[in-house]
C-alpha cells in the first residue's frame, strides 16, 4: 500500500513561525513519530512526504536518523492540503491502485490502524477513520445565534487514514479543480463526486497536533504509552 504524508501547512493556529511539523514531542519532532507508525505498519510500502522544499534538509536529517526500510519520495507541497494531495496523487508510482492519505500532524496514529484502513480499501472505493462526537453541536449563525442541534448519532469525526482508489480520487481532485471546491480533507470531494465513502473505527487517541494545547496532550499520550511498553518489558 503507497502511503502519502501531507506535511506542507504553516501551522498558524500554533503560532510558530515555522512547519509545526518539526516541533517536538517527547523530544523527537512530530514528523518523525508519524513516520516512525508509517514505517511499522507492514502493510505500507512506499511512502510519499509531501511537503516544501525549505524543509526538506531538516526532514532528511529526521529520516536519516529513523532508518526507515521501505522507499520514501520526497514531493512538494501546495499551498493548501487539497492541492498539496493533488501533487501526491500525480507523484505515485504508476502502479497504485489504492492509496492511503494520513496527516502529518496526526503522529499519534498506530501502525494497526494504518494497516486495519490498508486492508479495508481493498474492499471498496473509499474509506475514512473517524470517530462518534462526544458532544453536543450547534450550528450557529454570524451573529452568534444557535440555528440548531443535528442529531449527535449522526455526527462522526473525521481522522486520517483516509484510503482511495487512486483513479478515482484523482478525478474528484480534478473536479474540485474544474468546480472551485475547497475542502479540507479528500473525503469531501469523493462526497461532492457523489461517490459512496465508508467510516471505519478511528481512535480517539489519533488527534491532529494544531494548537500548542494539542502539543501537550501529545506529550501526555506518548509518555503514557511509553510507560505502558516499559511496564511490559520489565
Ligand atoms: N498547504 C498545506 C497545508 C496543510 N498540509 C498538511 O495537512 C495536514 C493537516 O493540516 P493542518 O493541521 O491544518 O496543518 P497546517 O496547515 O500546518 O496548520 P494551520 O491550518 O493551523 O496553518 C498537516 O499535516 C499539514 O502539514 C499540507 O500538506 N499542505
Ligand atoms: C483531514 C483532516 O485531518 C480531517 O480531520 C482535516 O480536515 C485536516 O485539515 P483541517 O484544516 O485542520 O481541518
Amino acid at each position: 500500500m503507497h502511503l502519502l504524508i501531507p506535511s506542507a501547512g504553516t501551522g498558524k493556529r500554533m503560532g510558530g513561525t515555522r512547519n509545526k511539523l518539526l516541533l517536538e514531542v517527547r523530544s523527537q519532532p512530530i514528523i518523525a513519530w508519524t513516520l516512525k507508525a508509517g514505517a511499522a505498519a507492514s502493510a505500507i510500502e512506499w511512502i510519499g512526504i509531501i511537503s516544501q522544499p525549505i524543509d526538506w534538509p531538516e526532514l532528511k536529517a529526521i529520516l536519516a536518523n529513523l532508518n526507515v526500510n521501505k522507499p520514501v519520495e520526497f514531493i512538494i507541497g501546495g499551498s493548501t492540503r487539497q492541492e498539496s494531495v493533488y501533487n501526491g496523487l500525480q507523484a505515485l508510482p504508476s502502479g497504485a491502485e489504492q492509496v492511503l492519505i494520513h496527516d502529518g500532524a496526526r503522529c499519534l496514529v498506530t501502525p494497526d490502524l494504518l494497516n486495519s484502513c490498508a486492508a479495508a480499501i481493498r474492499q471498496c472505493s473509499g474509506l475514512i477513520a473517524a470517530v462518534p462526537v462526544k458532544d453536543t453541536i450547534k450550528v450557529v449563525d454570524d451573529h452568534g445565534i444557535i440555528k440548531s442541534t443535528p442529531d449527535r448519532r449522526q455526527l462522526w469525526a473525521a481522522q486520517t487514514p483516509q484510503g482511495f482508489n487512486v483513479k478515482l480520487l484523482k478525478q474528484c481532485h480534478v473536479e474540485g479543480v474544474r468546480q472551485g471546491w475547497e475542502v479540507t480533507d479528500d473525503a469531501a470531494l469523493f462526497e461532492r463526486c457523489g461517490i459512496q465513502v465508508r467510516i471505519v473505527p478511528g481512535e480517539e487517541t489519533n488527534l491532529k497536533v494544531t494548537t500548542p494545547q494539542d502539543l501537550a496532550i501529545a506529550e501526555f499520550i506518548l509518555s503514557n504509552r511509553e510507560g505502558v511498553s516499559n511496564h511490559l518489558t520489565q
